[in-house]
C-alpha cells in the first residue's frame, strides 16, 4: 500500500521570497511521478518539504495521515535523494550501503550489490575518490535498493553520462514493476525521461500548473499546421501556447480540450493537426513568449 501524501495550501518564503506559492495536490497510489519545472521554478524546494528537510511557512503536509517532520516512522520510508557533496567522504558504497541496511526497513543488498556491479561502481574505495558519474550511480543505487515507500529522485542523473542514464531508467522500471512505490522523479531532461512517467507535475514560478496522468496532459496539446488564415479561425477560442508561421504556413499549438467537430472542421479544410510531446508542452507552457 502506498503512503498517501497530502499538500494542503503549503507555501514557503526563504526570507521575502516566496519559492512555493499555495501549492496542494495528492499522491494516492504508486506509480513514478515526473516533476516537471524550468530552472528556480521550485522543484528542489517542494521535494525538501516532502522529505522533510524544511518546515512549510504556511500550509499542512501529512503523509500516511501524520505530519512528517521529525516522524521516525514516516521518515525511515521518505528516502530523498539529491546530489550530495561527497568532497570530504572517505566512507565507501559498501559503508553506505551497511548504513542503509540498518535504517531503511526495507533495503535490499544483494540488489545493491547487483546494482553496483551494473553500474561499475566499486565497493571498497572511498566515495570522495569516485568520477562524478560514480557518485550520482551511488545515489540512484541507494534511491532504488532502499525501496522506500516514498523515493524522490532530485535531479538524480546529473554525473551521468547518456548509457548510464540509459540504465538508471530501465532499472527504475525493473524495480518499479516488481516492487511499486510511489516514485518522483524531478528533471528538465523532459524529452529523455517522458516515457517513463505515470503523472505529472509542472511547477512554474513556485506555482503548480499541471497535476495530470501522464497521458491526459499529452492529449491536450495539439498543434494545427496549414494556411495561416484558416489556422486562426480554428483556434480562435483555444488556449494557444505558440505559433510559428513560414510564408502563408502557420503552425499553433494549443493545450487543452479540442471538439471532435473541430478536428473534423480541420480535417475537411487541409489543416494538419499533430500531437505534442510533454518537452514541447514544457517549453511554451512555462515559456515567456505568447
Ligand atoms: N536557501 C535559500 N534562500 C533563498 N532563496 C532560495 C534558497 N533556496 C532556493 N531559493 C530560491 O528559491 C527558488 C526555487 O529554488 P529551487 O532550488 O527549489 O528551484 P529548482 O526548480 O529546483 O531549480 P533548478 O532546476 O535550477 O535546480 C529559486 O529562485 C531559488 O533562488
Amino acid at each position: 500500500m502506498a503512503f498517501k501524501l497530502e499538500i494542503n495550501n503549503v507555501s514557503l518564503r526563504y526570507k521575502q521570497f516566496e519559492a512555493l506559492k499555495d501549492i496542494s495536490f495528492m499522491i494516492g497510489k504508486e506509480g513514478i511521478y515526473g516533476l516537471v519545472g524550468r530552472n528556480g521554478a521550485g522543484k528542489t524546494t517542494l521535494l525538501s518539504l516532502i522529505a522533510s528537510f524544511v518546515e512549510p511557512s504556511s500550509g499542512t503536509i501529512k503523509i500516511d495521515g501524520e505530519n512528517p517532520f521529525e516522524n521516525a516512522r514516516i521518515m525511515s520510508e521518505v528516502n530523498f535523494i539529491f546530489e550530495a557533496d561527497y568532497k570530504e567522504e572517505h566512507d565507501s558504497p559498501l559503508d553506505y550501503f551497511e548504513f542503509q541496511e540498518r535504517y531503511r526497513p526495507n533495503f535490499d543488498m544483494p540488489y545493491a550489490k547487483e546494482l553496483a556491479a551494473k553500474f561499475k561502481l566499486p565497493l571498497d574505495k572511498s566515495i570522495y575518490k569516485l568520477s562524478d558519474g560514480k557518485q550520482s550511480a551511488l545515489n540512484v543505487i541507494l534511491g532504488l535498493a532502499s525501496r522506500s515507500r516514498i523515493t524522490i529522485f532530485d535531479e538524480a542523473y546529473r554525473g551521468m553520462d547518456a548509457p548510464t542514464r540509459e540504465l538508471f531508467y530501465k532499472e527504475l522500471l525493473n524495480d518499479q514493476e516488481r516492487h511499486p512505490r510511489v516514485m518522483i522523479l524531478s528533471t528538465h531532461l523532459v524529452s529523455e525521461m517522458e516515457y517513463l512517467f505515470d503523472h505529472v507535475l509542472i511547477i512554474d514560478d513556485g506555482k503548480l500548473l499541471i497535476n495530470e496522468p501522464y497521458d491526459e496532459v499529452v492529449s491536450r496539446g495539439v498543434t494545427f499546421t496549414g494556411e495561416d488564415a484558416m489556422v486562426d479561425v480554428l483556434t480562435r477560442e483555444l488556449n494557444r501556447i505558440h505559433s510559428e508561421q513560414l510564408g502563408r504556413t502557420k503552425a499553433v499549438m494549443v493545450y487543452g480540450e479540442v471538439s471532435e467537430s473541430l478536428l473534423l472542421e480541420a480535417e475537411q479544410s487541409g489543416v494538419e493537426i499533430s500531437t505534442v510531446t510533454l518537452q514541447n508542452l514544457f517549453i511554451h507552457l512555462t515559456g515567456e513568449e505568447d
